[in-house]
Protein backbone atom coordinates (compact mmCIF):
# COMPACT_ATOMS: atom_id res chain seq x y z
CA UNK A 1 0.00 0.00 0.00
CA UNK A 2 1.35 3.69 -0.48
CA UNK A 3 0.63 5.98 1.62
CA UNK A 4 0.85 9.89 1.07
CA UNK A 5 0.63 11.55 5.24
CA UNK A 6 -0.20 15.13 5.49
CA UNK A 7 1.59 15.96 2.48
CA UNK A 8 2.76 19.70 1.76
CA UNK A 9 4.91 21.55 -0.59
CA UNK A 10 5.98 24.93 -1.40
CA UNK A 11 8.30 26.41 -4.07
CA UNK A 12 9.58 29.82 -1.84
CA UNK A 13 6.54 31.23 -0.54
CA UNK A 14 4.17 29.60 -2.43
CA UNK A 15 2.10 26.62 -0.95
CA UNK A 16 1.36 24.60 -4.31
CA UNK A 17 -0.23 21.17 -2.43
CA UNK A 18 -1.18 21.21 1.07
CA UNK A 19 -2.00 18.22 3.43
CA UNK A 20 -2.71 15.60 0.73
CA UNK A 21 -3.40 12.14 2.97
CA UNK A 22 -4.18 9.14 1.14
CA UNK A 23 -3.77 5.33 0.70
CA UNK A 24 -3.73 3.54 -2.46
CA UNK A 25 -3.81 -0.23 -2.67
CA UNK A 26 -1.48 -2.48 -4.36
CA UNK A 27 -2.59 -2.97 -7.80
CA UNK A 28 -5.11 0.04 -7.88
CA UNK A 29 -5.13 2.32 -11.08
CA UNK A 30 -5.37 5.72 -9.76
CA UNK A 31 -5.82 9.06 -11.67
CA UNK A 32 -4.43 12.36 -11.00
CA UNK A 33 -7.18 15.05 -11.98
CA UNK A 34 -7.56 18.44 -11.88
CA UNK A 35 -7.26 22.09 -14.08
CA UNK A 36 -4.15 23.47 -15.50
CA UNK A 37 -1.71 24.38 -12.50
CA UNK A 38 -3.56 22.70 -9.35
CA UNK A 39 -0.30 20.50 -8.73
CA UNK A 40 -0.79 16.98 -10.09
CA UNK A 41 2.61 16.78 -11.83
CA UNK A 42 3.96 18.71 -8.45
CA UNK A 43 2.85 15.58 -6.64
CA UNK A 44 3.73 13.28 -9.32
CA UNK A 45 6.79 14.59 -8.85
CA UNK A 46 7.17 14.41 -4.98
CA UNK A 47 6.10 10.86 -5.26
CA UNK A 48 8.77 9.52 -8.13
CA UNK A 49 11.20 11.41 -5.82
CA UNK A 50 12.20 14.59 -8.84
CA UNK A 51 11.31 17.01 -6.05
CA UNK A 52 11.63 17.42 -2.29
CA UNK A 53 8.94 16.96 -0.08
CA UNK A 54 8.32 20.30 2.30
CA UNK A 55 5.87 18.41 4.59
CA UNK A 56 4.27 15.04 5.42
CA UNK A 57 5.63 11.47 4.41
CA UNK A 58 5.36 8.90 1.73
CA UNK A 59 5.10 5.79 2.67
CA UNK A 60 5.44 2.07 0.80
CA UNK A 61 4.27 -0.89 2.40
CA UNK A 62 4.72 0.83 5.71
CA UNK A 63 8.90 1.69 4.63
CA UNK A 64 9.33 5.75 5.02
CA UNK A 65 10.85 6.70 1.43
CA UNK A 66 10.49 10.16 2.04
CA UNK A 67 14.05 10.87 2.01
CA UNK A 68 15.10 7.98 0.15
CA UNK A 69 16.23 8.98 -3.62
CA UNK A 70 14.57 8.62 -6.73
CA UNK A 71 17.15 5.46 -7.84
CA UNK A 72 16.35 3.91 -4.97
CA UNK A 73 12.71 4.21 -4.66
CA UNK A 74 12.47 1.87 -7.50
CA UNK A 75 9.49 3.96 -9.14
CA UNK A 76 9.58 4.57 -12.79
CA UNK A 77 7.83 6.91 -15.28
CA UNK A 78 6.42 7.05 -18.65
CA UNK A 79 6.37 10.74 -19.98
CA UNK A 80 4.06 12.01 -21.89
CA UNK A 81 6.48 12.36 -24.53
CA UNK A 82 7.25 8.48 -24.37
CA UNK A 83 11.27 9.65 -24.46
CA UNK A 84 11.68 7.06 -26.76
CA UNK A 85 15.01 6.90 -28.60
CA UNK A 86 14.33 7.81 -32.55
CA UNK A 87 17.25 5.80 -34.28
CA UNK A 88 16.69 2.33 -32.53
CA UNK A 89 14.18 -0.02 -32.82
CA UNK A 90 11.36 -1.02 -30.74
CA UNK A 91 13.30 -3.77 -29.33
CA UNK A 92 16.27 -2.14 -28.90
CA UNK A 93 14.29 0.77 -26.57
CA UNK A 94 12.85 -2.22 -24.62
CA UNK A 95 15.76 -4.07 -23.97
CA UNK A 96 17.90 -0.76 -23.17
CA UNK A 97 16.76 -0.45 -19.51
CA UNK A 98 17.99 -3.97 -18.95
CA UNK A 99 21.72 -2.61 -20.05
CA UNK A 100 22.41 -1.05 -16.32
CA UNK A 101 19.80 -3.94 -14.59
CA UNK A 102 20.32 -7.39 -16.94
CA UNK A 103 18.28 -8.92 -14.30
CA UNK A 104 15.42 -7.29 -13.68
CA UNK A 105 13.73 -9.08 -16.83
CA UNK A 106 14.56 -12.64 -17.42
CA UNK A 107 13.99 -13.34 -21.55
CA UNK A 108 10.96 -14.95 -21.21
CA UNK A 109 9.39 -12.13 -19.27
CA UNK A 110 10.44 -9.81 -21.74
CA UNK A 111 8.93 -11.87 -24.52
CA UNK A 112 5.80 -12.18 -22.59
CA UNK A 113 5.84 -8.79 -21.62
CA UNK A 114 6.14 -7.61 -25.76
CA UNK A 115 3.25 -10.51 -26.17
CA UNK A 116 1.07 -8.83 -23.65
CA UNK A 117 1.31 -5.36 -24.97
CA UNK A 118 1.00 -6.43 -28.77
CA UNK A 119 4.73 -5.19 -29.94
CA UNK A 120 5.74 -8.85 -31.26
CA UNK A 121 5.43 -7.74 -35.13
CA UNK A 122 6.47 -4.07 -34.52
CA UNK A 123 9.97 -5.14 -32.87
CA UNK A 124 12.05 -4.09 -35.89
CA UNK A 125 10.43 -1.17 -36.51
CA UNK A 126 12.35 2.00 -36.07
CA UNK A 127 10.37 4.37 -33.08
CA UNK A 128 9.34 6.83 -36.67
CA UNK A 129 7.87 4.35 -38.48
CA UNK A 130 5.58 3.46 -35.10
CA UNK A 131 2.12 5.35 -34.67
CA UNK A 132 1.43 7.16 -31.54
CA UNK A 133 -0.24 4.49 -30.17
CA UNK A 134 2.75 1.66 -30.73
CA UNK A 135 5.26 4.28 -29.81
CA UNK A 136 2.99 4.56 -26.07
CA UNK A 137 2.80 0.46 -26.19
CA UNK A 138 6.76 0.65 -26.92
CA UNK A 139 7.27 3.15 -23.49
CA UNK A 140 5.10 1.05 -21.36
CA UNK A 141 7.09 -2.04 -22.10
CA UNK A 142 10.64 -0.11 -21.58
CA UNK A 143 9.48 1.05 -18.17
CA UNK A 144 7.98 -2.27 -17.08
CA UNK A 145 10.52 -4.18 -18.31
CA UNK A 146 12.70 -3.12 -15.14
CA UNK A 147 9.64 -4.06 -12.77
CA UNK A 148 8.78 -0.59 -11.10
CA UNK A 149 7.28 -0.93 -7.74
CA UNK A 150 4.88 1.72 -8.77
CA UNK A 151 4.40 2.89 -12.58
CA UNK A 152 3.02 6.75 -12.87
CA UNK A 153 2.11 7.69 -16.18
CA UNK A 154 1.98 11.56 -17.17
CA UNK A 155 -0.62 11.91 -19.39
CA UNK A 156 -0.24 8.74 -21.37
CA UNK A 157 -4.09 9.13 -23.77
CA UNK A 158 -2.95 13.35 -24.52
CA UNK A 159 -1.71 12.41 -27.45
CA UNK A 160 -4.12 9.29 -29.13
CA UNK A 161 -7.77 9.30 -29.89
CA UNK A 162 -10.78 6.94 -30.29
CA UNK A 163 -10.32 3.59 -31.06
CA UNK A 164 -6.48 3.83 -30.01
CA UNK A 165 -6.96 5.69 -26.84
CA UNK A 166 -9.96 2.92 -25.76
CA UNK A 167 -6.94 0.24 -26.91
CA UNK A 168 -4.02 1.82 -24.75
CA UNK A 169 -6.74 2.22 -21.27
CA UNK A 170 -7.29 -1.61 -21.95
CA UNK A 171 -3.29 -2.79 -22.05
CA UNK A 172 -3.06 -0.18 -18.58
CA UNK A 173 -5.86 -2.14 -17.26
CA UNK A 174 -4.26 -5.63 -18.19
CA UNK A 175 -1.08 -4.66 -16.89
CA UNK A 176 -2.15 -3.44 -13.62
CA UNK A 177 -4.39 -6.42 -13.53
CA UNK A 178 -1.66 -8.88 -14.51
CA UNK A 179 1.49 -7.64 -12.45
CA UNK A 180 -0.56 -6.30 -9.39
CA UNK A 181 1.15 -2.83 -10.58
CA UNK A 182 0.01 0.06 -8.40
CA UNK A 183 -0.26 2.81 -11.58
CA UNK A 184 -0.42 6.50 -10.80
CA UNK A 185 -1.66 8.62 -13.78
CA UNK A 186 -1.81 12.12 -14.31
CA UNK A 187 -4.60 13.61 -16.46
CA UNK A 188 -6.75 17.00 -17.24
CA UNK A 189 -9.35 14.96 -18.56
CA UNK A 190 -12.66 13.49 -16.70
CA UNK A 191 -13.35 11.18 -19.12
CA UNK A 192 -10.47 10.06 -19.19
CA UNK A 193 -9.80 9.24 -15.28
CA UNK A 194 -13.24 7.89 -14.88
CA UNK A 195 -13.71 5.48 -17.56
CA UNK A 196 -9.73 4.72 -17.02
CA UNK A 197 -9.22 4.28 -12.66
CA UNK A 198 -10.36 2.62 -9.67
CA UNK A 199 -10.40 5.85 -7.90
CA UNK A 200 -10.10 9.31 -9.06
CA UNK A 201 -7.99 12.22 -6.95
CA UNK A 202 -9.56 15.67 -7.81
CA UNK A 203 -7.17 18.04 -6.85
CA UNK A 204 -8.30 21.75 -6.90
CA UNK A 205 -6.10 24.79 -5.80
CA UNK A 206 -3.29 21.86 -4.40
CA UNK A 207 -5.61 20.40 -2.17
CA UNK A 208 -8.06 16.74 -2.53
CA UNK A 209 -11.35 17.99 -3.63
CA UNK A 210 -12.47 14.46 -3.34
CA UNK A 211 -10.78 10.81 -3.75
CA UNK A 212 -13.27 8.34 -4.74
CA UNK A 213 -14.58 5.79 -7.22
CA UNK A 214 -15.64 6.91 -10.63
CA UNK A 215 -19.18 6.20 -9.80
CA UNK A 216 -19.18 8.11 -6.19
CA UNK A 217 -18.03 10.93 -7.96
CA UNK A 218 -20.43 10.81 -10.70
CA UNK A 219 -23.38 10.13 -8.37
CA UNK A 220 -22.70 12.01 -5.31
CA UNK A 221 -19.80 14.68 -6.06
CA UNK A 222 -18.18 16.28 -3.12
CA UNK A 223 -19.24 19.90 -4.13
CA UNK A 224 -19.67 23.05 -6.33
CA UNK A 225 -16.49 22.13 -7.87
CA UNK A 226 -16.37 18.92 -8.54
CA UNK A 227 -19.99 19.13 -9.92
CA UNK A 228 -19.17 21.96 -12.50
CA UNK A 229 -15.93 20.39 -13.09
CA UNK A 230 -17.22 17.09 -14.09
CA UNK A 231 -20.47 17.90 -15.56
CA UNK A 232 -19.26 20.53 -17.96
CA UNK A 233 -17.17 17.97 -19.36
CA UNK A 234 -19.97 15.36 -19.40
CA UNK A 235 -21.78 17.88 -21.54
CA UNK A 236 -19.21 17.77 -23.77
CA UNK A 237 -18.69 13.95 -23.86
CA UNK A 238 -21.84 12.91 -21.80
CA UNK A 239 -22.44 9.99 -24.70
CA UNK A 240 -19.41 8.45 -23.47
CA UNK A 241 -19.22 8.61 -19.57
CA UNK A 242 -23.35 7.32 -19.62
CA UNK A 243 -22.09 4.15 -21.11
CA UNK A 244 -20.26 3.16 -18.42
CA UNK A 245 -22.02 5.26 -15.60
CA UNK A 246 -25.61 5.29 -16.93
CA UNK A 247 -26.59 3.64 -13.86
CA UNK A 248 -24.67 5.45 -11.03
CA UNK A 249 -26.47 9.33 -12.66
CA UNK A 250 -29.39 10.51 -10.69
CA UNK A 251 -32.29 10.78 -12.98
CA UNK A 252 -33.49 13.84 -12.57
CA UNK A 253 -30.30 16.10 -12.99
CA UNK A 254 -30.65 18.69 -15.77
CA UNK A 255 -27.24 16.89 -16.87
CA UNK A 256 -28.91 13.55 -16.83
CA UNK A 257 -32.34 15.21 -18.35
CA UNK A 258 -30.64 15.91 -21.40
CA UNK A 259 -28.90 13.02 -22.32
CA UNK A 260 -30.21 10.41 -24.70
CA UNK A 261 -30.80 6.54 -23.53
CA UNK A 262 -27.72 4.85 -23.36
CA UNK A 263 -25.96 2.56 -25.85
CA UNK A 264 -24.00 -0.52 -24.69
CA UNK A 265 -20.68 -0.12 -24.14
CA UNK A 266 -18.24 -1.13 -27.23
CA UNK A 267 -15.98 -3.24 -26.43
CA UNK A 268 -11.87 -2.44 -27.94
CA UNK A 269 -10.51 -4.71 -26.31
CA UNK A 270 -8.95 -6.22 -29.32
CA UNK A 271 -8.30 -3.07 -31.16
CA UNK A 272 -5.13 -2.58 -32.67
CA UNK A 273 -3.20 1.13 -31.91
N1 LIG B 1 9.83 24.42 -9.71
C1 LIG B 1 8.84 25.28 -9.46
N2 LIG B 1 9.07 26.48 -8.94
C2 LIG B 1 8.06 27.33 -8.66
N3 LIG B 1 6.75 27.08 -8.90
C3 LIG B 1 6.45 25.89 -9.44
C4 LIG B 1 7.47 24.92 -9.75
N4 LIG B 1 6.86 23.82 -10.28
C5 LIG B 1 5.53 24.11 -10.30
N5 LIG B 1 5.30 25.34 -9.80
C6 LIG B 1 3.97 25.97 -9.64
O1 LIG B 1 3.13 25.07 -8.94
C7 LIG B 1 1.80 25.12 -9.45
C8 LIG B 1 1.36 23.70 -9.80
O2 LIG B 1 2.11 23.26 -10.94
P1 LIG B 1 1.95 21.80 -11.56
O3 LIG B 1 2.89 21.71 -12.71
O4 LIG B 1 2.06 20.80 -10.49
O5 LIG B 1 0.44 21.87 -12.06
P2 LIG B 1 -0.36 20.85 -12.99
O6 LIG B 1 -1.64 20.60 -12.29
O7 LIG B 1 0.47 19.68 -13.31
O8 LIG B 1 -0.60 21.74 -14.28
P3 LIG B 1 -0.66 21.31 -15.84
O9 LIG B 1 -1.91 20.49 -15.99
O10 LIG B 1 -0.78 22.65 -16.52
O11 LIG B 1 0.60 20.58 -16.17
C9 LIG B 1 1.83 26.06 -10.65
O12 LIG B 1 1.28 27.27 -10.26
C10 LIG B 1 3.29 26.19 -10.98
O13 LIG B 1 3.56 27.47 -11.47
Amino acid sequence: MLELRHISKSFGDRQVLSDISLSINKGEIVSILGPSGCGKTTLLNLILGLTELTEGQLVLDGEDLSHVSMKDRGFNIVFQDFALFPNLNARENILYGLRNNPNASTPQEVEDLIDLLGLRKHLDQRIDELSGGQKQRVAIARTLVLKPRLLLLDEPLSALDGIIKESIKERIRTVARQYQLTTLIVTHDPEEALTLSDRVLIINEGKIAQFAEPQTIISNPANDFIRQFILSQLNIKRSNILKLFSESLPQTTPASSRIAKPQPFQEFGHAVA
